[in-house]
Parts: structure tokens; sequence; C-alpha cells
């Protein structure tokens, strides 16, 4: 019997724990996953050097990790222990959770070991309460000339409940969304389906590079965010639904003046 960890390395450098570096330095194989989050300060030659002894790294895409976790549980038969490691939590928005079932149903021991999510950072400095986040959701690139309209749909029903919404941003290969073209895909949507869900004098809330030292974290009107230049990627977005007066007060701290 062998082990699969999942480690969450945080969403920088500064965020990854001992009980992480400890579980890498004690597998023999180490999948970095390099498809589920980006980090501005983490990379596989970051974690060679912070992982005790030789380990034998593997950089890891989607189709290893979603279409061919054969290999991994192959690995896992032959008695080599594997950890994959993510960026921010490895179980926050990834469907990784597949891969402990699937290792756990041939016998093997799983482990998970949490990191700071870009989730729960966003949360905490957003000044937003936790207990009003409605379904999160992930605006993907536009394909040929579909868009797909779940963002849109999460909001609505989200803001319907008086919930914000968290918005992740699509990876594409090297491409990551910025803010700016996401919500000029939300604007479409809106122009196509006119059910009031977004309106450029909304104000929304928008992290850029978030752990980072440049990272940013500004609430600003729609119309200024589709042009606004919130810097390098990653950025992610908050939709607020309802504002308690608590919330609306603190926000004002990072409002765009
Ligand atoms: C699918 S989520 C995965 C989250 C990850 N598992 C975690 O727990 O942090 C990845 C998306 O979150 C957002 N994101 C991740 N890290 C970020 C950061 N440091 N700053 C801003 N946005 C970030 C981006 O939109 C990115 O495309």
């Amino acid at each position: 019997m062998s082990i699969l960890s999942l480690v969450g390395l945080g969403i920088s450098k500064k965020f990854i724990t001992d009980s992480a570096i400890e579980t890498l330095s004690n597998s023999d194989i180490i999948i970095f996953d390099r498809y589920t989050s980006r980090s501005c300060d983490i990379n596989v030659d970051v974690l060679r050097r912070l992982v005790k002894g030789e380990r034998e790294f593997i950089e890891a895409d989607r189709s290893l990790l979603e279409n061919n976790s054969k290999a991994i549980i192959d690995y896992l038969d032959k008695g080599y222990n594997v950890s994959i490691a993510s960026i921010g939590d490895a179980l926050i928005a990834t469907t990784h959770v597949s891969l402990l079932i699937e290792a756990k149903h041939r016998g093997h021991e799983v482990k998970v070991i949490p990191g700071i999510s870009v989730h729960c950072y966003l949360i905490s400095k957003s000044l937003l309460s936790s207990y009003k986040f409605g379904k999160s959701v992930t605006v993907t690139f536009p394909y040929n000339d579909f868009i797909d309209p779940t963002p849109y749909n999460v909001i609505k029903d989200n803001k319907e409940r008086g919930l914000h919404t968290i918005l992740y941003l699509d990876l594409k290969n090297e491409k990551a969304m910025t803010a700016n073209e996401a919500l000029q895909i939300l604007l479409r949507l809106e122009e196509r389906h006119k059910k009031s869900v977004l309106s450029k004098s909304d104000i929304i809330i928008v992290g850029a590079r978030l752990g980072c030292d440049d990272e940013r974290i500004i609430a600003l009107k729609v119309e200024e965010a589709t042009s606004f230049d919130f810097g390098n990627t990653p950025h992610i977005i908050i939709i607020p639904g309802n504002l308690h007066y608590m919330e609306a007060d603190a926000i004002k701290w990072i409002l765009r003046s």
C-alpha cells in the first residue's frame, strides 16, 4: 500500500507550510500541478530547493491529472509514494478529489495537506462577510462564437439570494484571462440575455496577484474596471450581492477614489 498526498502549496512562496514541505520530502514522486492555478513565485525549481533529498519531479498538465490518472495509480501500485503539489489548496476549485477516490479504491492511503487558497485569501482581503458568499464559478474563454452562460446564471442565482459571487478566471495553456476580459464577456452575456444581472454602474471587487508583493485588491465600477490596468495576472473577481451596512462601510477602504 502506498500513499497519495494532495498538497496545497499556498498562493505564494511565503505561504508554503512546514507540513507541505515535510510531506513532499517523504514522497518518492512529486507531481507539480501547473494547470489548476498559477503563482507569482512558486515553480518546480523553488520546490526542488525546498524539498529535502533527491526526489523525482514531474510537471503535470491537465491531460496527466484529469485524463490519464492511470499513470498516477500505476506509480502507487508499484509501491511509490506520490504527492500532487498544487498552487493554493489542492481541493479548492479543482477536481482532484477524483484522484483521491481512485487511489482509495485501489487500497492506497490518502492524505490532504491544506494550503492557503486564493478563495479564503480573497474573502479575507475583500472585507466581505464569509457567511454571505454563494456558489463560485469560472469564467471561460469563448469557444468560436459560443460563450458559456454558466457564470451569468450563477451570479443571477446568488444575487437573487443576496449573496456574493467569486469568479475564477480561465487559464488556457499559457494564457490567463484578465479581469477586463472576464467583464467584457459578462457584459456580452448581459446584452444577450437581458436579465439585469450586471450593469456598468455596479461596484465589483478585483484581486490581482494576491499573496505577491505587488498584489492589488480594488473595489470599482464595472465601467471603470473594463479598461483599468490591474497589472499582471492572475486576476479574480467578486460580484457583490446585497451589502450589509458594515460590509458597505468596510469596502470603502479598498474603493478606487
Ligand atoms: C481554478 S482556481 C484554483 C484555486 C486554487 N486551487 C487555490 O486554492 O488557490 C484558479 C484561478 O483562481 C484565480 N487565482 C489564483 N491565484 C490567484 C492570485 N494569487 N491572485 C488572483 N487570482 C488568483 C485565477 O482566476 C485563477 O485562474
